[in-house]
């Protein structure tokens, strides 16, 4: 119960205090009508019984009362109603923001792992889900729970015998609830499946658009979609068809307890061991106590559900970020020592060593596949090595502050991202306290500033998600901007110059000379004649290093390079120097 209430929380159950005491005190102000009801059938019954007239003031009183009840129960309802969802929106926004704050934090691993429509289902509807428990469902159920003890406590004081006939049936239904628990808890997590799997496919169809238009793949993948989508009804029947008789026969389970209240009162009348008022007193009561609970079972499913989010949330949550609290000094010496690591069984990398000197070049080539991105996405510590370590200036990365070690990367990647924002905000990714002078001087030497200063709004433009709205070559000039205005010491290139058309290549290449000038700089180069001059170059073949060492000497030496030099020859016709 703890730890469900903690769960559907988001991990703050103090929230629930205050709503779980409005919704208390709205329940106990419901059951009032019955109460006024009881006194003024009970006066009734003794007027008639001692041959006497009615007592007129009472009935004032209990107009009286009646119109008060009224004022207080619009006025509780109204404060229930606002401390009740204040604290559940409080509580998501936290949430939201709190677990978008941790995934960045996260490994790359972990997130890979997770479908892409998952992260998205459990910021928005499993939130939302949240929402609606900790604004009513959980006040609710709490303030019914409450409500039945003091009722049977105070019930009990006025008769026992009644009280356990009118709760007779109680401990059948926590049984029949609690066996629903188990199915609830599979078919639930079906159900949430369903739902994951039709925001996935949904996804990937919309971000999938142009191959899908292109290769004429609508048909197939929007089976894709059909299938997900025809899956989440199939369950959401499923669900509804086991769970509705399973609450249906709850509800009519503890309703029993009313006949069998008559029952056995009316037994106790004759046998003259019950007074009739206390018995009226229980017929009374017998209608109202229940709907505490009725709506408690009506509004179970949906509670179970919250309960499932809450669960998942929470195993985000407790995902440990990635670690680390040294910082890195001014050595910008990066040493990999028996680096072995693998995305998943098969080993992507195997004793890789390699030292790479403060302000040098270093240029990874080799085939497709052979690991020079992992290389770079493990010094980037995207991931963690599984096996040797990797070294900045003596400090093994695993220890060190990964907001440390981004503050002393730039990345140039081959898959740029640009926010929904300004093409200024979008350079100010690198720095977000440069001034404009300051980007506009990067978008210069990135040979960026004249393509953007020829846009209708300049640097004020707004780029579509994910840069839609620019080329390719545009869009990674802005992102050598960014590194541009960075200037952080060790310089991580990914195919830098591959979105760029032939007449910008060079002067984008004397921007990235600008850029890696005096810098540590490990470029991954397909185009071999861009990094002839690199100090060391690294030749990778399936995983592990085949050479290392300058153009010259890895062209007489290294078959592969070898190999590679020659094929892009024939492919780009380039004449290439021998000697
Ligand atoms: N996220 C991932 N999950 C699983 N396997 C991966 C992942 N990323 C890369 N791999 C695999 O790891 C191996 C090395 O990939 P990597 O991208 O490092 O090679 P590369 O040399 O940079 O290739 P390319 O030149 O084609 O970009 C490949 O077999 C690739 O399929």
């Amino acid at each position: 119960m703890k730890d469900a209430i903690y769960n559907i929380t988001s991990g703050e159950p103090r929230k629930l205090v205050q709503s779980t005491f409005w919704a208390t005190l709205e329940s106990v102000a419901r059951l009032l009508p019955a109460v006024i009801a009881f006194y003024g059938i009970f006066e009734l019954f003794e007027s008639y019984q001692q041959n006497r007239p009615l007592n007129t003031r009472l009935f004032l009183y209990l107009i009286l009362a009646s119109v008060v009840w009224f004022a207080v129960q619009v006025l509780i309802s109204t404060l229930a109603y606002e401390k009740q969802y204040t604290a559940a929106y409080d509580v998501s926004e936290k949430g939201r923001t709190k677990l978008a704050n941790h995934l960045r934090k996260l490994s790359l691993g972990f997130l890979d792992s997770r479908d892409p429509g998952d992260l998205t289902t459990m910021m928005l509807g499993d939130y939302a889900l949240l929402e609606s428990a900790i604004s009513r469902l959980v006040p609710q159920a709490l303030a019914a729970v409450i409500l039945l003890v003091l009722a049977f406590v105070s019930l009990c004081l006025i008769d026992w015998r009644m009280t356990l006939c009118l709760y007779a049936m109680l401990p059948i239904v926590l049984l029949v609830v609690k066996g629903s628990n188990i199915l609830m808890k599979k078919l639930g997590g079906r159900h949430i499946q369903a739902k994951v799997d039709s925001a996935s496919r949904l996804q990937e169809y919309l971000q999938g658009i142009k191959e899908i238009k292109a290769y004429s793949l609508g048909g197939q993948q929007f089976a894709r979609i059909q299938q997900a989508f025809d899956t989440l009804r199939k369950e959401s029947i499923r669900i509804e068809g086991v769970l509705g008789p399973v609450v249906m026969v709850a509800i009519s389970l503890l309703r029993m307890g009313l006949p069998i209240l008559v029952f056995i009162g009316s037994y106790l009348l004759a046998q003259r061991s019950l007074v009739e008022s206390v018995f009226l007193v229980f017929i009374v009561v017998a209608s109202r106590i229940y709907d505490p609970f009725t709506t408690l079972m009506i509004n179970y499913t949906e509670m179970r559900y919250a309960l499932i989010s809450g669960e998942r949330i929470m195993e985000i949550r407790n995902q440990p970020e990635v670690a680390g609290t040294e910082e890195l000094n001014e050595d910008y010496t990066i040493r990999f020592t028996d680096v072995g690591f693998s995305y998943k069984e098969e080993p992507v990398l195997q004793k890789i060593n390699l030292e790479i000197q403060p302000r040098t070049l270093t240029a990874l080539v080799g085939p497709s596949g052979s690991g020079k991105s992992t290389i770079v996405k493990l010094l980037a510590r995207f991931y963690d090595v599984q096996t040797g370590v990797i070294e900045i200036g003596g400090k093994d990365l695993k220890t060190v502050n990964p907001e440390n070690l981004y503050s002393h990367l730039s990345m140039v990647f081959q898959d740029v991202y640009l926010f929904k924002d300004t093409i200024l905000n979008n350079i100010r990714v690198g720095n977000q306290t440069a001034s404009f002078e300051e980007v506009v001087a990067a978008a210069k030497k990135a040979h960026c500033h004249e393509f953007i200063s020829a846009l209708p709004d300049g640097y004020e433009t707004l780029v579509g998600e994910g840069g839609s709205t620019l080329s390719g070559g545009e869009k990674q000039r802005i992102s050598i901007a960014r590194a541009f205005i960075k200037q952080s010491e060790i310089i991580l290139l990914d195919e830098a110059t591959a979105a760029l058309d032939l007449e910008n290549e060079a002067g984008v290449q004397q921007a990235i000379k600008n850029l890696v000038a005096d810098k540590t700089v490990i470029v991954i180069a397909h185009r071999l004649k861009t990094i002839m001059k690199a100090d060391q170059i690294v030749v990778l073949d399936k995983g592990t290093i085949a050479a290392k060492g300058t153009h010259q000497e890895l062209y007489q030496t290294c078959e592969l390079y070898h190999k590679l030099v020659d094929m892009q020859n024939e492919a780009t016709n380039w004449k290439f120097s021998k000697g």
